[in-house]
């Protein structure tokens, strides 16, 4: 179905690139396009077979030339959108580029809202709700991680996972339905023992999908962690090292640090939102008062806390209280400066706490790669690919599936109170246009509009 509204916009980055292009989807994208572009060869863009990349130049209404294009024709359903899609691809120029987009509104399209393209494909059937939302995800992927997991949603490895089990439940309702209607050709008994284990199954595959949910979010959005410690320890040289640059002050005076700084870092492909902050003591210092009360307060949110020992010192009281802030928390405890002769030992930390200990010298680099490799395992907890479904990266496509497996948790005690095929029925069918809002198959026009609005424009 192409939509009466003409759409176009910028498709390109802004004011970069040797190239830029003007996307135009709808039912008179072709009109647009003629109206602003002449082709060398004499054809016009409507006569043009689709899949074909025409080259020609981009005319204002009196035929002035603002820029030599390259069009590309995408007859519905053969495009993007499956609308009829015509792409002008002209010379970088933001000025050349901006005139060109006027005059394609000029021409009958109007301007496109965020995410509107990909929008109209997800309307027109060429990606479901969770491929949709991949796409953002795939521009806005941290690492290589990140970007495998949104091209496995975009491919719908997740969202195939989703309609299988969407298709198995309609069946056992197909199944129960004609046991109401025909109850001389099966007994009951039969029929719910059948569906009770196809159930059984189904919620298996969910709670095995919501495992990966925690990584998922991770991968997605980049873990938050702060680096926290005594002054001195080597909190920023830690930031350093691990950003491959000297991005934070290190000095050799404690108190160094006053503000937090925050940094994105690439470890073992997790993404990591780093914090270093003011080493934690107590001081008359106004300003490095406040850093400090942020270090605590980032000790509270962080994902995963690392907390900084100096091995070269005894321990303090500063010491032995920062270690009591991270107990039971997401936590790993490193030992600094185990190019200097050893004072505290890993052994007197082990003593202290039952979370991991990590030797390691931020000035050699020594232990840096185990730390790293600790990080990454500690996020994936082996899960590498995110069981067969592809990770579940998003906190609204967990809450989705939690619901839905607590429709299946109801039909299970519905069997188990014999109260009816019907009521069974009943339990199933939520559950079935539950896992419906993760592909977008029952969601309203308000929450699709809502996810595409976090979109870019021209996307
Ligand atoms: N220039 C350009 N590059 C782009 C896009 C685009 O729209 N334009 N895309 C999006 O932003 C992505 C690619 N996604 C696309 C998906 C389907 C079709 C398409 O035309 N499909 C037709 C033809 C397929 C075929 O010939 O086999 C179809 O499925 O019928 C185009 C782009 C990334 N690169
Ligand atoms: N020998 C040695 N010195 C280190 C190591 N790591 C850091 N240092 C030194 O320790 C001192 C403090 O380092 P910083 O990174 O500024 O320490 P910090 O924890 O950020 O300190 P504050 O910001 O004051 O809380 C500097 O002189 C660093 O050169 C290490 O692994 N070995
Ligand atoms: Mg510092």
């Amino acid at each position: 179905m192409q939509q009466a509204e003409t759409i176009s916009a910028i498709a390109t980055a802004r004011g970069e690139g040797g190239i830029g292009i003007v996307r135009i989807s709808g039912e008179r994208a072709l009109s647009v396009a003629d109206a602003v572009f002449r082709a060398a060869c004499g054809k016009t863009l409507a006569e043009t077979e689709t899949q074909r990349a025409v080259y020609g130049r981009i005319v204002d209404e009196s035929g002035a030339v603002v820029d030599e294009a390259i069009a590309l024709v995408m007859k519905a359903p053969h495009s993007y959108t499956k609308e009829d899609v015509v792409e002008l691809q002209c010379h970088g120029g933001a000025v050349a580029l901006q005139k060109t987009l006027f005059l394609t509104w000029r021409a009958g399209a109007r301007s496109a809202e965020r995410g509107e393209f990909t929008k109209r494909a997800f309307l027109n059937g060429r990606l479901d709700l969770s491929q949709a939302q991949a796409v953002m995800d795939l521009i806005g992927a941290k690492t290589e991680r990140s970007l495998k997991m949104a091209a496995g949603h975009l491919t719908g490895r997740f969202s195939g996972q989703i309609q299988a089990m969407r298709r198995d439940i309609l069946g056992m309702i197909a199944h129960l339905e004609a046991a109401i209607d025909f109850p001389e050709d099966e007994v009951d008994e039969v029929v719910t023992d059948a569906i009770e284990k196809k159930v059984v199954d189904i919620r298996n595959k969910i709670r095995k999908m919501l495992d990966t949910a925690q990584t998922g979010r991770i991968l997605k959005d980049g873990l938050l962690t702060a680096i926290i410690g005594k002054p001195n320890v080597g909190k920023s040289s830690l930031m350093n090292v691990l950003l491959r640059e000297e991005r934070a002050i290190v000095t050799d005076i404690p108190g160094t640090t006053r503000d937090s700084i925050e940094e994105f870092v690439n470890v073992g492909g997790v993404p990591l939102r780093i914090i270093d902050t003011a080493g934690i003591r107590k001081t008359d210092d106004v300003v490095e008062r406040i850093g400090v009360s942020r270090a605590r307060a980032y000790a509270d949110e962080a994902g995963l806390i690392l907390a900084l020992f100096d091995g070269s010192q005894a321990l303090t009281a500063e010491d032995e209280e920062i270690l009591s802030l991270i107990r039971g928390k997401e936590a790993m405890v490193l030992l600094n400066k185990s190019d200097l002769p050893a004072v505290t030992t890993d052994e007197m930390i082990r003593d202290r706490t039952d979370l991991p200990v990590f030797p390691l010298s931020t000035a050699t680099g020594e232990g840096l790669d185990k730390l790293e490799a600790a990080i990454a395992k500690r996020v994936y907890h082996g899960s590498e690919e995110g069981g067969e479904g592809g990770f579940v990266n998003d906190a609204k496509q967990a809450e989705i599936l939690r619901r839905a497996d607590g429709h299946l948790a109801a039909a299970l005690r519905t069997i188990g109170a014999e109260m009816g095929l019907d009521f069974i029925s009943i339990d199933l069918r939520s559950a079935w246009e539950t896992l419906g809002e993760l592909t977008g198959e029952t969601v309203g026009e308000d929450i699709i509009q809502e996810i595409f609005s976090k979109f870019c424009i021209g996307k």
